[in-house]
């Protein structure tokens, strides 16, 4: 039996089984299963190359941003439009066919936009060029799905399942689960909250399931059993990884936890109504690409989504640079800074000392792990 059989067999099973108290653990036993199946499945194939690895192209820029959704929603259009990149647009499906970069400025931030092609349902699995566009999706520090807004809602839906499938988690924070390989001494299974969506014999099961025998479990949030074999299939495709020692963006089965608008375009051509309905919506943006309407407001959204944290450098005794700014992801620290500057410079920090302030004389001496807040001021000494 193939494993697209496999997994119809479990999902019928799962539809059969009535949801309580009694088959709770079955269940999970058999979500757990399903979860290898279809990670399974998103494995490169053995022989035909290295399918889902995205795009090569280089990362550039303070941030990554890349626009995914069906053919012809506008993508190509919106970088033309955001960026000083053109980008070829048309009336027909799959115009773009490769990834093309474009760089918005904002804020004193370079952020790097990605046009992809267009995919269709099942993309993850393999459907023309999905598979590159998901990997690269991947790589993204933010994702912009885009949406025609003359098009059935039910697009959203399926664009999230091909993302889910490779295990992009939108707008989701990781479960605060850590969990520690043995060689021996069987299972300790600590939680810190009380656990009301799952239990200690269904997580039990699920790691005898995965044949992890000797471990360390420690759950910190009342987490579903879902989340529990979500956070641990991320955890054993990290630990192959590590075994493999290639690069991180080609395994499926890891998780990445990555930010998401929705982004509707064509508002020209629906009602107000519908376009009113849509702004309320949470996470989403409404824009015509075609009549200019809302774009400064979705790079404003962009620019807040990516959570960057603008810093200034002043050199010891001159004013701070205020025109060029040095953008870092939210929970950047000085250690971060030092390598945007240079490899040395850490090597080099003598006794962890940098500075960092507002433009208060009151200027605060701390160490390379310090994280720094937005538009921070920060001299580095080395001697
Ligand atoms: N009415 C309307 N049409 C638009 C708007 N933006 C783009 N279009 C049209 O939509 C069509 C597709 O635009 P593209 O930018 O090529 O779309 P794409 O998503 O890049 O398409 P693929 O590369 O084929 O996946 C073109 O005919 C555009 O003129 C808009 O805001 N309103
Ligand atoms: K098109
Ligand atoms: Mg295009």
């Amino acid at each position: 039996m193939g494993i697209v059989e496999k997994i119809k067999e479990i999902e019928e099973e799962m539809a059969r089984t009535q949801k309580n108290k009694a088959t709770e653990y079955h269940l999970g036993l058999l979500k757990a299963k399903l979860a290898r199946y279809r990670a399974q499945l998103l494995e490169p194939a053995s022989k035909s190359g290295p399918a889902g690895v995205g795009f090569d192209v280089q990362k550039s820029g303070d941030a990554r941003v890349a626009l995914i959704g069906f053919p012809s929603v506008g993508k190509s259009t919106l970088l033309s439009k955001c960026t000083h990149t053109a980008s070829e647009t048309a009336a027909y499906e799959f115009t773009t066919l490769t990834a093309i970069p474009g760089v918005i400025e904002y804020q004193g931030a370079r952020i790097q936009l990605l046009d992809l092609p267009g995919i269709v349902e099942g993309a993850s699995q393999g459907r023309g060029r999905g598979r590159q566009v998901v990997a690269t999706a991947k790589t993204a520090d933010l994702i912009l799905i885009m949406l025609d807004a003359t098009k059935s809602e039910e697009q959203r839906r399926l664009l999230e399942i091909e993302l889910d499938a490779v295990g992009i988690r939108l707008n989701k924070r990781k479960p605060d689960v850590v969990f520690k390989r043995r060689t021996t001494g069987g299972i300790t299974l600590n939680t810190t909250v009380k656990l009301t969506k799952t239990d200690e014999k269904t997580i039990r099961t699920i790691l005898a399931g995965y044949k992890l025998h000797n471990c360390d479990v420690m759950i910190r949030e009342d987490i579903t059993t879902d989340e529990f074999i979500d956070v641990l299939i991320g955890m054993i495709a990290i630990c192959a990884e590590a075994n493999r020692s290639f690069g991180s963006e080609t395994t499926t089965g890891t998780r990445k936890y990555i930010p998401c608008l929705y982004v509707y375009n064509k508002i020209d051509a629906i009602s107000l109504e519908l376009v009113d309905k849509l702004a309320r919506t949470e996470s989403t943006v409404v824009i015509s690409c075609e009549m200019d309407l809302n774009l400064d407001y979705l790079i404003e959204r962009i620019w807040e989504s990516l959570e960057l944290v603008k810093v200034y450098t002043k050199k010891r005794g001159a004013r701070p640079d205020l025109s060029d700014p040095v953008c870092l992801r939210k929970g950047a620290t000085i250690e971060d800074v030092c390598l945007g500057i240079h490899k040395s410079l850490v090597s080099n920090f003598p006794l962890d000392r940098g500075r960092s302030s507002k433009f208060s004389p009151h200027a605060q001496k701390v160490s390379l792990n310090h994280q720094l807040q937005d538009e921070d001021v920060v001299s580095i000494f080395t001697k």
